[in-house]
């Protein structure tokens, strides 16, 4: 990996001797962006908002201290991820093993000699890129970027609990291209795929309303999911999501509903309960899916799930 690769890289440098903070930046110029802070306390706020790879934690702060801070970014939602790497004159194992029981993952012995540094950080940073990219596979369908199915389920699951605790309604919409064999017939395989990453490009930018997302479902399938929203709302949407689509006018000659590209859409709005089950309410949407086809496609059906 060549140094440019780590410059996407961002380490937080948590010391309250500034000296020292800007020994260390000298040492990671050029291989990361540096953030730093000279307490526990203003760590955790920086960390939060600058999500580090990588942070190097001295064991003497004033405040909280070096294990006290580890245990809060440790604890956060928002920092759990980052490697923290302990810079410590301590080399007790008491002290190493107490650090990496509280998640530290390194130790960066004082004096500093610049290579090891080096060394230490560019291996997390290292890691820290590869896990992202696990990440992506993990999530994310390879053609299109969007979430795949299974973080789609997983994402909707929370989604569902939380409307449930809320008591609040939702909308889940299924979208399918329409005569999508054709196309492929007609213009070919590389050309369908295309076009799917086309359509995703669509839904992604239609869908703007916090807590909105999009999924490739399968094939030349999309799910979208929209929070606080009724029967009405749901409709409107179903609407939108055909509309924009149509607006993109992707060439579609032998498509016997348009010249363009059209999509259905059928679209399910419910409050959840503790007993629903989510392959019911998808079954639903996907009854007002087989309504919009019947309809002669290139439209949209609202069901709700009482
Ligand atoms: N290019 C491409 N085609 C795909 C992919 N996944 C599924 N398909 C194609 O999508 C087509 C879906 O065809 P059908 O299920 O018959 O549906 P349709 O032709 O869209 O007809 P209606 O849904 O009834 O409007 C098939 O030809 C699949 O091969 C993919 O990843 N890339």
């Amino acid at each position: 990996m060549s140094d440019q690769q780590f410059l996407m890289g961002k380490v937080l440098i948590v010391d309250d001797n500034p000296q020292l903070i800007k020994m260390l930046s000298a040492i990671l110029r050029g291989i990361c962006t540096v953030s730093f802070a000279l307490s526990g306390e203003e760590a955790l706020k920086v960390a939060a908002q600058q999500k580090p790879q990588v942070i190097l934690l001295d064991m003497q702060l004033p405040g909280m201290n070096g294990f006290e801070t580890c245990r809060a970014l440790k604890s956060s939602a928002e920092t759990c991820n980052a490697a923290i790497l302990f810079l410590t004159a301590h080399s007790e194992s008491d002290f190493e093993v107490k650090a990496l029981e509280l998640g530290a993952v390194d130790f960066i012995a004082k004096p500093f000699n610049s290579a090891v540094v080096m060394a230490r950080v560019k291996t997390q940073l290292l890691l820290a890129a590869q896990t992202e990219t696990l990440r992506q596979y993990a999530e994310r369908d390879a053609l299109t970027g969007l979430y795949n199915r299974r973080y789609f389920d997983k994402k909707l699951d929370e989604e569902v609990a939380w409307h449930r605790r809320q008591a609040l309604p939702m909308a889940v919409t299924l979208l399918d291209i329409d005569h999508f064999k054709l196309y492929n017939d007609g213009y070919g395989h590389v050309a369908g795929d295309h076009c799917l990453r086309q359509v995703a490009e669509i839904l992604s930018e239609s869908l703007r309303r916090p807590g909105e997302f999009v999924a490739r479902y399968g094939g030349e399938e999309f799910c979208t999911v929209h929070p606080y929203n009724d029967k009405e709302q749901a409709g409107k949407i179903g609407q939108y999501l055909c509309e924009q689509v149509r607006k993109a006018q992707i060439p579609q000659e032998f498509s016997p509903t348009a010249s363009f590209l059209t999509v259905s859409v059928g679209t399910v709005s419910f409050v959840p309960t503790l007993d629903m089950k989510l392959q019911d309410v998808l079954a639903c949407a996907d009854k007002a899916l087989y309504l919009a086809k019947q309809s002669g496609r290139n439209t949209a059906r609202t069901n709700s799930f009482a």
